[in-house]
C-alpha cells in the first residue's frame, strides 16, 4: 500500500550537511500494524514526514497504490510530533474539521467527534481550547481529530510518549480496538520495546541514518494483555531481540 523506496534524507545547516536517511527501503501491507522502533535521532519523524508527503526526499521516491507521493493527501492522516491543532478552534471544533472538510452534516459530525473526544479521555474538555491543555490532552485531541478523517493509512509519531503509563495504557487498546476490523493500515513510531510488542503485526527496529536492522513478524496472538505477556517465553525472547538489536544501533 505504501512503499518507500531507497529513501535518502540530507538536511542542510549552514555549510554542513546532516544525514538524516540513507537508501531506506520498506514495503507496507494493506491492512497490518507495523511498529517502527528506533533510538532518538535514528530517523524516525523523517521517514514519517516523507511518508506523509510532508517533506521531499532527496532521492528515492514514495508511493501509495502505486503512485508517487508528492504531498499530503486526505487517505493518509498524520499525528505528528508538532502540535497541529487550530488555536481558535475548541477541542471538539478540531475533531469536527476532517469532517467539515468532507462536507458531513452538522448533526452527524457532532456525534462523531463527541464519540472520539471520549474514546481519548478527553471527555469535560470539548468546549478548552488548544493553549487550555495540558501537552498529552493535546496530543490526544489530535488523535481524536485524525481518527475523525477516517484515513486509510494512519502514521503515528510516538502518540503516547507524553503520557502518563495508566493513559498510555487505555489508548493503546483503544487504538487496538479501533483499528482492528477497520481495514486501515497502521504505521507507528515509538522508541519502547514493550509498546511496539503489544501492538505490532510486524517490527521493524531501525538503526543510525535508518538502517533497517531488523524486520519481523510478531505472531503473538490477540487481544494481547501486557500483564499476561510479559511472563509469556515468547514475547520475553521477542524483547530480548529487540533489545539486542537497538544495541547494535549505538
Ligand atoms: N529540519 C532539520 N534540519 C536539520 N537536521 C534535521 C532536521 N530534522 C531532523 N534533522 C536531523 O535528522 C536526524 C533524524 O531526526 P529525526 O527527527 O527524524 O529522528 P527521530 O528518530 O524521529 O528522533 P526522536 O525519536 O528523538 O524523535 C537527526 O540527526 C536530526 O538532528
Amino acid at each position: 500500500m505504501l512503499e518507500v523506496t531507497r529513501l535518502t534524507k540530507q538536511f542542510v545547516k549552514g555549510d554542513m550537511g546532516i544525514l538524516a536517511l540513507r537508501d531506506l527501503s520498506l514495503g507496507i501491507e494493506e491492512g497490518c500494524f507495523v511498529t517502527v522502533l528506533g533510538r532518538s535521532g535514528c530517523g524516525k519523524s523523517t521517514l514519517l514526514n516523507m511518508m506523509s508527503g510532508l517533506m521531499p526526499p532527496t532521492s528515492g521516491a514514495v508511493t501509495y497504490r502505486d503512485a508517487p507521493v508528492t504531498g499530503p493527501r486526505t487517505e493518509v492522516g498524520y499525528l505528528t510530533q508538532s502540535d497541529t491543532l487550530m488555536p481558535w478552534r475548541d477541542v471538539v471544533r478540531n475533531v469536527e474539521m476532517p469532517m467539515e472538510i468532507k462536507g458531513v452534516d452538522a448533526k452527524e459530525r457532532r456525534e462523531r467527534a463527541t464519540d472520539l473526544v471520549e474514546r481519548v479521555g478527553l471527555t469535560g474538555f470539548e468546549r478548552h481550547y488548544p493553549r487550555e491543555l495540558s501537552g498529552g490532552m493535546r496530543r490526544r485531541a489530535s488523535l481524536a481529530r485524525m481518527l475523525a478523517g477516517d484515513p486509510e493509512v494512519l502514521l503515528l509519531d510516538e502518540p503516547f510518549g507524553a503520557l502518563d503509563a495508566q493513559l498510555r495504557f487505555v489508548l493503546q487498546a483503544e487504538l487496538l480496538r479501533l483499528w482492528q476490523g477497520s481495514g486501515q493500515t497502521v504505521v507507528f513510531v515509538t522508541h519502547d520495546i514493550e509498546e511496539a510488542l503489544l501492538l505490532g503485526d510486524r517490527i521493524v527496529v531501525l538503526g543510525r541514518i535508518g538502517k533497517v536492522l531488523l524486520d519481523k513478524e510478531i505472531d503473538l496472538p490477540r487481544p494481547r494483555d501486557a500483564d499476561e505477556l510479559r511472563v509469556d517465553p515468547h514475547f520475553v525472547s521477542l524483547h530480548k531481540e529487540m533489545t539486542a538489536a537497538l544495541r547494535e544501533a549505538q
